[in-house]
C-alpha cells in the first residue's frame, strides 16, 4: 500500500497491472540503487506463451533470476564488451559504407544531382544487414537493388510482432489464446517467421563450424559456437532475439537523427566538421576514431533522449524505496518514464530544442541519460546499436547535405517500439 496520495507522478493502472511512475533522475537512481543483483522487468506474456508452444528456450530478455544472469555474463564478453565491439567494428563498418555506394548510384540514376525519399525500409535492411553480418559473419545482400525475399519476410514478420505484442499485453494471458483472435494467430505466425529465418541463419553458420573451425573472426554467433560455453539451443535463443531486437531499435532512432539533422543545419554542419576533423588525424583504429567525436555520439543520444525507443524502463525493487518521499515497497512494478523525462522542463532546460551541446555541458546529466536503460539488466545490444549508428551517421554526412521541407515536428506512434506515425521525407545532396 503506497503511503500518501499525489504527486509520485501518476499511479497508474495500464492494462492488468498497477505501476508507479518515476519522472526524476533522482528518483530514478533511487530505484535503480534497489534492483538487487537479478534486476527484473514486466514479463511479456504472449511471447513466453510462443516459446512454451513450440518449445524453444527464451534469451536473456525473457529470462530471469540466475539463469538470466549466468547467460548474461557469458553473453556480455561477445557482444557490449570494449573487447567483443572491437571484433564486429569493422563488420558495421563495411555495411554503412555500401549502404553510401547505394545511395550514390540511385542518385546517379536521377537527372537532378539529388533523391528525395523515405528511408524508412531501407534503413530496416541497413540495420538488418549490418547486425545479422555482425552475429553470423554473412552477408545478406540486402543493400543491393533486389534484397531477397525471404529476408524482406523476416523484416516485415518483426514489424508485425512488435505491432501485436502491444495490445496483447492488455489481454490476460490465459484468455489470449482461447480468444484465439486473428491478433493472436498473427503474432503466433509472424513469431514462426522470425524463428524460421534466424534458424536457416544458424545452420548455415553450425554447418560451417562443424566442418572446420573458422580461423578468423567471423561474428558473434560463431565466437559463441567456438567458447562452448553456451548449449547450442540457448545460443539460437539468444541470436534470436539478437537477430530480430536488432532492426527496428536501431533504425528508428536513425531516422529521427537524420530528420533533426535536416531541420537543424547549423547542428548539422558541425557535425560534419568534427568528422572531418576526426578522419584529417590520417589512417587509426576505427573504435579510436569513432571516440574523437563527441558531437556525434551527442546527437545520439539528444535523439534517444526526445525519441527513447523504448518509451520505459521498468524495475521491481527488492526492498523497500522512497520515492519523492512516499514508501514504494518491495516488489512494486516501477517504471520510469522516459519520454516523459526526455521531455520534462524540469529536467531539461528547452526541452523541445534539438541540441546535442547540451550532453557536453558542465552540467550534471547523471541518471538522464536512460535510454538503454541501466546497470547489469541495461541493453545489451548498446554497444553494436551505438556504433552502427555512429558508423552509418559518419559516413552519410561525409557524403551527403541532408535536407527536409517538413519542418513541423514528427507525431509518434507507441507500438512496442516508438515509431514515427508519418515517416519524414529526407532529400540527400552528394557533397563534391
Ligand atoms: C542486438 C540486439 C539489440 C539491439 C540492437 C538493441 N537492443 Fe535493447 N535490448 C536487447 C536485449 C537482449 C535486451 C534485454 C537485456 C537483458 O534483459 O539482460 C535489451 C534491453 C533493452 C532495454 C531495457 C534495459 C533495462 O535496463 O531494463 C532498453 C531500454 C533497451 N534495450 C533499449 C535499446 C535501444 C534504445 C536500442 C537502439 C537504439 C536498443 N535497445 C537496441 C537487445 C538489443
Ligand atoms: C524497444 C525496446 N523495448 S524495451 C526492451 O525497452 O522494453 C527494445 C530494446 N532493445 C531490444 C528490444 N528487442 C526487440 O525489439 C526484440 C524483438 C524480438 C525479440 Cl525475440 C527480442 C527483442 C528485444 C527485446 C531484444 C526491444
Amino acid at each position: 500500500m503506497l503511503v500518501g496520495v499525489g504527486q509520485l507522478g501518476p499511479r497508474e493502472t495500464v492494462g492488468t497491472y498497477n505501476c508507479v511512475n518515476v519522472l526524476l533522475p533522482r528518483d530514478a537512481a533511487q530505484l535503480f540503487q534497489s534492483e538487487g543483483i537479478f534486476p527484473r522487468r514486466m514479463g511479456i506474456e504472449s511471447w513466453i506463451a510462443h516459446r512454451q508452444l513450440r518449445n524453444h528456450k527464451c534469451g536473456i530478455f525473457l529470462l530471469n533470476g540466475e539463469e538470466w544472469r549466468s547467460d548474461r555474463l557469458i553473453l556480455n564478453k561477445e557482444v557490449i564488451s570494449p573487447a567483443g565491439t572491437r571484433k564486429f567494428l569493422p563488420f558495421l563498418n563495411a555495411v554503412a559504407q555500401d549502404f553510401v555506394t547505394l545511395m550514390h548510384q540511385r542518385i546517379s540514376k536521377n537527372t537532378r544531382r539529388s533523391l528525395t525519399i523515405d528511408l524508412y525500409s531501407d534503413l530496416f535492411r541497413f540495420t538488418l544487414e549490418g547486425s545479422s553480418y555482425a552475429l553470423y559473419g554473412e552477408r545478406l545482400g540486402l543493400l543491393e537493388e533486389s534484397p531477397n525475399a525471404e529476408s524482406q519476410r523476416f523484416i516485415s514478420a518483426v514489424e508485425t510482432m512488435l505491432r501485436t505484442t502491444l495490445p496483447l499485453l492488455f489481454i490476460p494471458p490465459g484468455l489470449m489464446r482461447w480468444v484465439n483472435t486473428k491478433l493472436w494467430r498473427d503474432h503466433i505466425e509472424a513469431w514462426d517467421t522470425i524463428f524460421k529465418h534466424a534458424d536457416k541463419c544458424i545452420q548455415n553458420i553450425y554447418q560451417e563450424f562443424c566442418l572446420g573451425q573458422p580461423r578468423k573472426y567471423s561474428g558473434i554467433m560463431a565466437e559463441l559456437l567456438v567458447q562452448a560455453e553456451l548449449p547450442l539451443d540457448s545460443i539460437k535463443a539468444n541470436i534470436t532475439e539478437f537477430t530480430a531486437g536488432g532492426v527496428d531499435t536501431t533504425a528508428m532512432p536513425l531516422l529521427f537523427t537524420l530528420f533533426e539533422l535536416a531541420r537543424n543545419p547549423s547542428v548539422q554542419t558541425a557535425i560534419r566538421r568534427e568528422i572531418a576533423e576526426a578522419e584529417s588525424q590520417g589512417p587509426r583504429e576505427l573504435s579510436k576514431v569513432l571516440n574523437s567525436m563527441p558531437l556525434l555520439k551527442s546527437a545520439l543520444k539528444e535523439t534517444l533522449r526526445l525519441y527513447p525507443v523504448g518509451i520505459t524502463v521498468q524495475r521491481y525493487p527488492t526492498k523497500d524505496v522512497v520515492l519523492q518521499n512516499y514508501c514504494v515497497p518491495a516488489g512494486t512494478l516501477c517504471q520510469v518514464g522516459l519520454y516523459a523525462m526526455g521531455r520534462s522542463p524540469e529536467v531539461f532546460s528547452n526541452p523541445e530544442r534539438y541540441d546535442p551541446m547540451r550532453w557536453l555541458s558542465k552540467e550534471d546529466n547523471s541518471f538522464k541519460a536512460l535510454a538503454f536503460g541501466f546497470g547489469a539488466r541495461q541493453c545489451i545490444g548498446r554497444r553494436l546499436a551505438e556504433t552502427e549508428m555512429m558508423l552509418f551517421l559518419m559516413h552519410v554526412l561525409r557524403n551527403f547535405r541532408i535536407d527536409t521541407v517538413s519542418k513541423a515536428d514528427i507525431k509518434t506512434v507507441f507500438g512496442f517500439i516508438l515509431m514515427p506515425e508519418k515517416p519524414p521525407l529526407l532529400t540527400f545532396r552528394p557533397i563534391d
